[in-house]
């Protein structure tokens, strides 16, 4: 479960994020969407304790992580915005290493591997170096690699952005199977159509500040639309001259 309380950063004039606040609960899959330029990537970073806020507290399950920035990661599988997988390295390699990182052991890497590679859909490439991959393959691998140590908690940061649909589907289908087995996920998108097919909670975020949260039923209701888009749109112009 991750909580974050009242999150900020600025860079030089500009306020990235201001007061952000947010609940994920384990078993449940919760979305940051915004728009582009409106604070989600910034909030992730500081959410997987990448850069420190200027204010407010990040707990991951209840491990403040600001203090303790080195246990709150271990609790945490990232998929960042830049992937950056090891090109040299197969898709195995990759996670291996990454395995090896956390402290697991080779037959526990091993087993876990194999299951990563079947329940993605890996076969086919997972012993090839990852030089030239696709985008799918390569953001497969990325997500493999980050929850090789069967976190709790897995973040992503827009992950099905530049993938087809059969590749969107696997992924959507793999976070449904996490959340099914109590696993807390949290990933930020601008797609509507991502986050109303898997989401339970979503916040809306626009200019770096929350403009609402709840389920698309609830905020739906609150805006008086009936699709998403129309209650996002809907949300980050209130107060705006239309
Ligand atoms: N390292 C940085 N230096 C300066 N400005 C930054 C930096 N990182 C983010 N910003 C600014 O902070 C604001 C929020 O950026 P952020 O990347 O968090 O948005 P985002 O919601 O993830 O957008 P996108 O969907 O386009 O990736 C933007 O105005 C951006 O230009």
């Amino acid at each position: 479960m991750i909580t974050v309380q009242n999150i900020s950063k600025s860079f030089g004039e500009v306020q990235a994020v201001k007061d952000v606040s947010l609940v994920a609960e384990d078993g449940q899959i919760t979305a940051l969407l915004g728009a582009n330029g409106a604070g989600k990537t910034t909030s992730m970073r500081m959410i997987y304790a990448l850069i420190t806020p200027e204010t407010g507290v990040v707990t991951v399950d209840g491990i403040n992580s600001t203090e303790n920035p080195i246990a709150a990661r271990g609790r945490m599988g990232v998929l960042p915005d830049a992937r950056g997988i090891y090109k040299r390295l197969t898709a195995r390699e990759n996670m291996a290493y990454f395995g090896r990182l956390q402290g697991m052991s080779e037959a526990d890497i091993k087993t876990r591997s194999e299951e990563l590679i079947a329940r993605l859909g890996m076969e086919k490439f997972a012993d090839r170096q990852t030089d030239g991959f696709s985008q799918g393959q390569r953001v497969k691998v990325a997500i493999a690699r980050a929850i090789i140590h069967d976190p709790q908690n897995i973040l992503l940061d827009e992950p099905t952005n530049g993938l087809d649909v059969m590749s969107t589907r696997a992924i959507r289908a793999f976070l449904r199977d996490e959340k099914a087995r109590g696993k807390c996920i949290l990933f930020s998108s601008h797609v509507m159509q991502e986050v109303s097919a898997v989401c339970d909670v979503i916040t809306v975020v626009d200019a770096g500040i929350i403009r609402a949260t709840g389920t698309e039923q609830e905020l739906l209701a609150m805006t008086d639309e009936n699709n998403l888009e129309d209650a996002f749109v809907n949300l980050v112009t209130q107060g705006e001259v239309k």
